[in-house]
């Protein structure tokens, strides 16, 4: 299972993720209470363990702006979160030339009727036939805000959509997971990844130790549900 720890403002919660076992480390670029920009993230990523992946999470940004900004903050990953642009990806990926790899997040639209599972299905499906992305990430979308909302998606409804429409793509699950209930979502969904923000904080952009460490733990000894 592959552990994101994202939203980091800082080296100390990225270097206590890393030395707790995450895979990753996530910097938000997008607006967020959790923003931070490349030029601090420049200065966090040289103390990091050469084996964990550096992602930074945009928004609608332009593809050189992007690029500009992974290598100025020495990204791994490069997390598009804002509606899927095939051409910002196409643009990217020929950019990147595979020396940093894309996530495309894909949001599941939270308290609206009919906002959820039909979208996310047609968004992947169309993901998995264009075949650029290396990861798709599925977060919550909770009127306005896009990430960092701590709120989950229906579970039971996304299992059977994510098995149907996109058995081939490396999906990461994100919204809402905390130490208390990543066993679960571990179970029902069998995801290639997780991710969490606010539910490993003390508060908004500041990781709780203990938080943090109980996550990683409670993920790694998660077991799938064969059913
Ligand atoms: O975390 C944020 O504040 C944020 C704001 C705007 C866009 C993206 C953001 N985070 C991106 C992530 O990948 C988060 O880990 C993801 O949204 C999960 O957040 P949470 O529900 O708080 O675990």
């Amino acid at each position: 299972m592959w552990i994101k720890i994202c939203a980091n403002t800082n080296l100390d919660d990225a270097q206590l993720a890393a030395e707790l076992g995450a895979d990753a480390v996530g910097f938000v670029f997008a607006p967020s209470a959790r923003r931070i920009t490349s030029a601090e993230v420049a200065k966090i990523t040289p103390h990091l363990p050469t084996s964990i992946e550096r992602v930074g999470v945009f928004h609608a940004l332009d593809a050189y702006e992007i690029a500009r900004a992974a290598h100025e903050a020495g990204l791994t990953a490069v997390q598009l979160h804002s509606g899927v642009d095939f051409a910002l990806l196409h643009r990217l990926h020929k950019l990147f030339a595979g020396q940093v790899s894309l996530i495309q997040t894909v949001h599941w639209e939270v308290g609206t009727e009919g906002g959820g599972a039909a979208i996310v299905a047609a968004e992947l499906r169309r993901i998995a036939a264009d075949g650029l992305v290396d990861h798709v990430l599925i977060d919550s979308k909770v009127g306005a805000a896009l990430g960092g909302t701590g709120v989950s998606f229906d579970w039971d409804e996304a299992r059977a959509i994510f098995q149907e429409a996109a058995p081939e793509l490396k999906l990461i699950i994100a919204g809402g997971l905390r130490a208390e209930n990543v066993s679960e979502a571990i179970q029902n969904l069998n995801p290639w990844g997780i991710d969490v923000a606010s539910g490993v904080e003390s508060m908004p952009g500041r990781k709780s130790p203990e938080k943090l460490a109980a996550f990683i733990k409670k993920a790694r000894e998660s077991k799938v549900d064969p059913a």
